[in-house]
């Protein structure tokens, strides 16, 4: 049976995570190997050339399941029919620099976009806002889609969900394939949670396994949390393919569904859980069935981890209050 393309829009294409991204959507990870897929690329003026270039080589690459490609500056074109959307594109954090000082800045191009998608997408249109501060950019381009059921627009806590996995596989020798149950609450920043007490290693409950809140009090926790600005510190730039990679990861998730016992971390709108303000795009455990998402619930939360996921969702909070004080949502 020849499969109809799907329509994957990608913001921010002539960027550096759009390079590690593009090549990879094109060859079938992001959807499956059997899915063909029309790439929309969107970009500034000036970014419009270096996407042209991309375009080439993914040309050159002759990918089976690359159907087509169009380049624009128009957000309606690139929008048009989306059944994804990626939004990459966004102003990236430069060493010094501070979230808070990202929302401003952002805040201008995740409305129209919002309004683009609520005007131009498919009816099963998917975001995910990859752009930082991406929880709050999530928010103001959902405000702009009313048409758009809330729990389309999500943000990507994936990466951090990669990198808590990846730590925890390094303390405890186990291969990051054992570990399962682990989740990131809250903000993609530096007060995220990413919670141990429920993950599991090789079947053993991590937290009980690791047996030292010193050691995820003082380091797990921050290196996690801290680990986008170390990346900066190191390479110069901004964390690009692995980035990538979760972005894939996330919404290859959301389509084909997690594995049974296992759940993934998302941002997504609340639904009042675990006490996180109703609205607020958060990150939470979630199982994925069918291409929707379900909060796992239930769990129980100690008052170590209390502590830590009223701290990010506060500044969630906050971020909400500014943006609306700015008129984005
Ligand atoms: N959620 C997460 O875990 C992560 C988020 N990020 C964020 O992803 C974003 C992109 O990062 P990079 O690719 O490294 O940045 P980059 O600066 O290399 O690329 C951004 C691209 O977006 C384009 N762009 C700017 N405004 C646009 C608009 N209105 N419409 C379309 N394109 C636009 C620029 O021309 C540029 O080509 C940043 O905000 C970064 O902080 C990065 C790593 C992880
Ligand atoms: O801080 C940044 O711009 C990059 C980022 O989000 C991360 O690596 O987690």
């Amino acid at each position: 049976m020849t499969r109809t393309p799907v329509n994957v829009t990608v913001t921010g294409a002539a960027g550096q995570i759009g390079y590690a991204l593009l090549f990879r959507i094109a060859s079938g990870h992001l959807l499956g190997a059997d899915v063909p897929v029309n790439l929309r690329l969107l970009e500034i003026p000036q970014g419009l050339k270096a996407a042209e270039g991309t375009a080439m080589e993914l040309d050159d690459c002759a990918f089976p399941l690359l159907r087509g490609i169009e380049i624009t500056d128009d957000a309606n074109k690139a929008f048009d029919g989306a059944n994804v959307a990626l939004l990459v594109g966004a102003r990236p954090r430069t060493a010094g620099m501070e979230r808070g000082d990202l929302l401003s800045a952002n805040g201008g191009i995740f409305k129209p976009q919002g309004k683009a998608i609520n005007d131009n997408a498919a009816d099963d249109i998917k975001v995910l806002v990859v752009g930082n501060p991406a929880n709050t950019n999530a928010l103001i381009a959902q405000a702009s889609a009313p048409d758009i059921p809330a729990e389309r627009f999500t943000a990507m806590t994936r990466l951090d969900h990669n990198r808590a996995i990846s730590q925890l596989a390094k303390k405890t020798g186990a291969a990051v394939s054992d570990i399962k149950r682990l989740t990131i609450w809250g903000n993609h920043s530096a007060t995220q949670y990413p919670d141990v007490f429920h993950a599991e290693v090789a079947g053993k409950n991590a937290a009980e396994l690791v047996n030292d809140e010193a050691w995820l009090a003082d380091t797990f926790i921050p290196t996690v949390a801290k680990r986008g600005a170390a990346i900066i510190e190191a390479r110069g730039a901004s964390s690009a393919a692995s980035a990538a990679n979760a972005a894939i990861d996330h919404v290859y998730t959301w389509v084909n569904g997690t594995a049974e016992g296992d759940w993934t971390s998302m941002g997504i709108p609340s639904d009042g859980s675990y006490g996180v303000p109703e609205g607020l795009i958060s990150s939470f455990p979630v199982t994925v069935k069918d291409g929707k998402y379900e909060i796992v619930q239930g769990l129980e939360i100690n008052d170590f981890s209390r502590a830590r996921i009223d701290a990010s969702v506060q500044e969630l909070a906050e971020e909400r209050d500014a943006v609306r004080a700015l008129g984005l949502i």
